[in-house]
């Protein structure tokens, strides 16, 4: 007997097979590619995502060796929205995260009553269902019109897996479309923006069990017709589920496409700031405060692909190159962040390029590029004071150079938790609870995996980035 969980992340799904113990037994992963077919718009092929979600699983099941499955659970990349028709098809590419088009139409939510506004508990950027759903109103009338749901990613693919429209409250949480205080969908908000109410599906709870898997769908997975499948939970509140953050205080870095620094807090307060995010964690008991950094892995995987470099070769600068890159400066702004930009955004930039530049110091100071929108975002949360240490998890944070860097630049030990798919083992954990694995989340803390390594700042390198940080945050912001 054995539980499948899938992430569907933004560059690629993630599936891992547990046992019921909560034993990793094997895993598949297929990459996929984000579009970008118009300046500021971000978009992947729904389609895509199934296929490439048929490949993980198959692969997962091939190196489990082929086990019973008894239920599944999911977890996907948060925020953007996929129009279907009635029965779950894409009625267009999905709209993701990093999407801007909608700086056009935030003027519909900056004139939202201030009690509204505090209500959604989050700053108004973008990349979140609601303003993408505004502009598809404006501006893709015929799509919009015919739409039957509007899904956050994950629940696209568990519609495709059961025929079931449902969200649940930590993907319907960070819309811009959900009453955090009330925690329900924001009718008011919906309302206001002449949004139909009929596109947003129920919100459960991500260990209810949401469907099951239907024939069809069976058949393409290679996995038993009519197991349960779990309501699932946002790829953050996964991953703080997988790695076992379960109670307030610690404080993760998760690194993918995207980074995330999440903090489970016991209320729903939100930030004056509007620096920083507050979403329902997957317990449905807690929340999180969040600061979100749009340009991570996204950025460094440009420029692994624009350069034409390996990741380790983009890795191994750490060890020719010092802090500092001789000068060169990398701004990471590809994107405009959510909060916490590093300059006015014009986009990203190679600063003070020289002659003796060479291609290790491009490849180094686009990493310290990326940490120092990391130690921004960081500063930004209210817990980040107090904090000597953070839990590191994402695909994106795997490699041991990246991680003494990140270390170094955070000025914070990292605690290495022993899974490599933290999202993915949330998905897998919620799944358990439907299959009566374990009684309820609480219980799953039993089975966290443990912390395998703590890297630790070196302490003469970080205090060199004390320095060489608010230079960069000078320069950066002088540049534009
Ligand atoms: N082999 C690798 N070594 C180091 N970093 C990688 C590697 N493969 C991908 N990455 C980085 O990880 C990011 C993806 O992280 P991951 O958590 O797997 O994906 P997702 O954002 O789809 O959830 C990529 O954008 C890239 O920057
Ligand atoms: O944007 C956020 C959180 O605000 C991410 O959680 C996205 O959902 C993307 O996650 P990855 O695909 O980068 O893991």
């Amino acid at each position: 007997m054995a539980l499948v969980g899938i992430d569907l992340g933004t560059s690629s799904v993630k599936v891992i097979i547990l046992d019921e113990q909560g034993g990793m037994l094997g895993m598949g992963k297929t990459d996929y590619t984000v579009l970008s077919p118009h300046r500021g718009w971000v978009e992947s092929d729904p389609e895509v995502w199934w296929q490439s979600t048929v490949t993980a699983v198959h692969n997962a099941l091939v190196a489990a060796k082929h086990p019973t499955i008894t239920a599944v659970g999911l977890s996907g990349q948060m925020h953007g929205v996929v129009l279907t028709d009635e029965q779950g098809k894409a009625l267009r590419p999905a709209l993701l995260w990093a999407d801007m088009r909608a700086e056009a139409v935030l003027s519909h939510y900056q004139s939202l009553s201030a009690a509204a506004k505090k209500r959604l508990a989050n700053p108004l950027v973008p990349g979140m269902a609601g303003p993408l759903l505004c502009w598809l109103a404006q501006y893709e009338k015929a799509s919009y019109q015919s739409a039957r749901w509007a899904l956050q990613p994950k629940d696209w693919l568990r519609m495709r897996m059961t025929g079931i429209p449902a969200t649940d409250p930590s993907d319907a949480s960070a819309t811009l479309l959900y009453d955090l205080p009330g925690d329900h969908w924001a009718e008011d908000v919906i309302a206001s923006l002449n949004l139909k109410r009929s596109l947003f599906p129920d919100i459960m709870a991500s260990s209810a069990k949401a469907g099951l898997l239907s024939t069809k769908a069976a058949a393409e997975l290679g996995l038993p017709a009519a197991i349960p499948v779990a309501t699932g939970a946002a790829d953050t509140a996964a991953a703080a589920l997988g790695t076992g953050l379960l109670a307030p205080g610690t404080l993760q870095l998760t690194l993918g496409t995207g980074a995330q620094i999440i903090q489970l807090c016991a209320q729903p307060l939100s930030d004056e700031t509007t620096r920083t995010h507050l979403y329902r964690a997957a317990d449905g008991k807690n929340w999180y405060n969040m600061a979100a950094i749009q340009n991570a892995g996204l950025v460094l995987d440009w420029v692994r692909q624009t350069f034409n470099a390996s990741w380790d070769e983009i890795f191994a600068s750490a060890n020719s190159v010092e802090p500092g890159s001789t000068g060169l400066i990398f701004l990471p702004e590809f994107t405009k962040e959510r909060a916490n930009q590093l300059a006015d955004h014009q986009g990203g930039a190679f600063l003070h390029l020289r002659i003796h530049h060479r291609r290790e110091e491009l490849f180094y100071a686009s990493l310290e590029g990326v940490a120092f929108g990391i130690r921004l975002a960081l500063e930004s949360l209210p817990a980040a004071q107090q904090a000597s240490s953070l839990r590191l998890a994402g695909g994106g944070s795997v490699h041991p150079a990246w991680q003494q860097m990140l270390a170094d630049i955070l000025g914070r030990t990292l605690e290495l938790v022993n899974t490599s798919e933290a999202s993915a083992r949330g998905a897998a954990l919620l799944a358990g609870i439907i299959n009566h694995s374990w009684p309820d989340i609480q219980a799953t803390q039993q089975i966290a995996p443990g912390i395998q390594a703590y890297i630790t700042p070196d302490s003469q390198r970080a205090s060199l980035y004390q320095n060489i940080y608010q230079h960069f945050l000078q320069q950066a912001r002088m540049s534009f």
